[in-house]
Parts: C-alpha cells; structure tokens; sequence
C-alpha cells in the first residue's frame, strides 16, 4: 500500500515560520492526523481541510506542539459535527494528557468527565502493530526525549518510520535499516544548539549514506533556508507538499 505524507508543519516547537509539526498521513481514502499541537486548527484552515475529513488522530507524546489543538478538535467536532474524533494514543499517555493537559478546558460535569467522554479511544502498545485501517498498521516505538517522560516513535506499514521527538538513536535507525525493511524515515532535526531532547543535524550527518538517503527533516527551526546544501544526503521535508513515501 502506498502512504503519502502531508505535513500540516514542519516547524520545531517555538518556530514562527513553520506551523508546528503534524502530518497528514493518507491511505487510500483514510486520513490519520499525526499530532494535533497548538497550531493544527490553523493549519488545517489553512488547508481547506475539514475536520471530519480526518479519520482519527494519533499522538506521540504531550508537548504543546504535538496535543495543544485537542482540546479545539474535540470542542468542535462534538458541536459542530457530533462526532467523537478518534484517537489513538500509547497506554501510557492516557492520564497524563487528560489529567496533566486536556481535564481544565474539556470538562463539563456529566457531560465530558474523562478522556473518553471527548474522544473514542484506542490504546497502542509497545512492541504490538495496530491495524489502523484496510492499507494502514502501525507499531509505536518508545523512544527517548525527556527524561522520565514517555515519547513514542511510529512504524508504519513495517517500512516506513516516522521519529516522535527524540534524541539521536543510531542503533535504532540501523537496525530498522538493515533488518526491518526500513525505507523511508521523517526525523526530526535540530539544526543549531546542543541537542539535549532533540537529535542534531551534526549527530544524523554521522550515520552512513546508506541511511543517510532514507531520510527526510522535518521539526526544524526558522533557520531552515540557511541549511539548505548543508545535509548531506538527507532533504529537508516541506510544509503541505505531498510526499508518496
Ligand atoms: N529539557 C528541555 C525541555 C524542553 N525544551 C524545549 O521545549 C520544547 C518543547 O517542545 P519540543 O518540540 O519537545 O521542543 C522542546 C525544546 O525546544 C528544551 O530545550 N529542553
Ligand atoms: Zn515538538
Ligand atoms: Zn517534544
């Protein structure tokens, strides 16, 4: 089945160029929304894309770029269109996105008292493929970003890896690589500064070439243009271009 990939935004949590980074993956006729931060409404706006065109949406991890538009997508789904939105999320995040980030705006005594009153739910784990639609399966990956906080990276269609926020993995990209059928990989990159949470263009410019033209940039900072030519083999992914993978 072939996927493609529309990023709502390309943009690292504070850019001001770039909408936050969020995709729109398509399969066939089915839309997963990856993350849905503080900027999705506008972006999908943006776009022209309805609400209801979205089929379900799936987090990665509770930062405001990638849950900060949930609290907007189920306001207005549940009172412009009646609808539940779907959502899948790793067991792990469940209490923390509702009792750390979702419970203040969402709740209305009686009428939404949990995570599950706003969304129709369904849980990822680790190490087990979901099949999401007929042309759609994925496998949540932990990967590391703060510590003590869970993050999770995406494996779709057993070849396609989208990395959550993370910092640099080499292992785990050479092991998706050459024993897991890997082709494709969205990463996230922080171009300047110590990395810390974030993998850094110098850390991903040490992998081999081989690896190296498998992967696209994507969470990047304003300073992107100035980076152009500077990536090796890798190109930077594009804002609301559609990519087949
Ligand atoms: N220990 C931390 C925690 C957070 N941050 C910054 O805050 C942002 C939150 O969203 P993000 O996309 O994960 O990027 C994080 C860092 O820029 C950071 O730089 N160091
Ligand atoms: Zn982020
Ligand atoms: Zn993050």
């Amino acid at each position: 089945m072939t996927l493609r990939l529309q990023m709502l935004g390309t943009g690292g949590a504070f850019a001001k160029k770039y909408f936050n980074n969020n995709g729109l993956l398509y399969a066939e006729d089915y839309t997963l929304l990856i993350d849905c931060g503080i900027t999705a409404p506008l972006a999908l706006h943006t776009l022209g894309k309805p609400l209801d065109e979205i089929d379900a949406i799936l987090i990665t991890h509770i930062h405001g770029d990638h849950v900060g538009g949930l609290e907007e997508f189920a306001f207005r789904m549940k009172y412009g269109f009646g609808k539940k939105p779907v959502l899948y999320i790793a067991d792990k995040l469940v209490r923390p996105l509702w009792e750390n980030t979702l419970k203040g705006g969402l709740s209305q005594d009686g009428i939404i008292d949990s995570l599950d009153d706003a969304f129709e739910v369904r849980l990822l784990t680790e190490g087990q493929i979901e099949r999401v639609s007929p042309g759609l399966s994925v496998e949540i990956i932990q990967t590391p970003h703060i510590p003590g906080r869970a993050s999770y990276s995406l494996y779709f269609n057993g070849e396609i890896f989208y990395s959550a926020d993370k910092t640099f993995q080499p292992e785990l990209l050479t092991r998706l690589v050459r024993e897991r059928n890997c082709r494709k990989i969205l990463h996230e990159v922080q171009l300047t500064g110590p990395g810390e949470v974030h993998t850094t263009l110098q850390e991903l410019l040490s992998l081999p070439p081989e690896i190296q033209t498998k992967i696209l940039l994507m969470h990047y900072g304003d300073e992107m243009e100035s980076f152009i030519g500077k990536t090796g083999e890798m190109d930077f992914l594009r804002q609301h271009e559609i990519y087949t993978l």
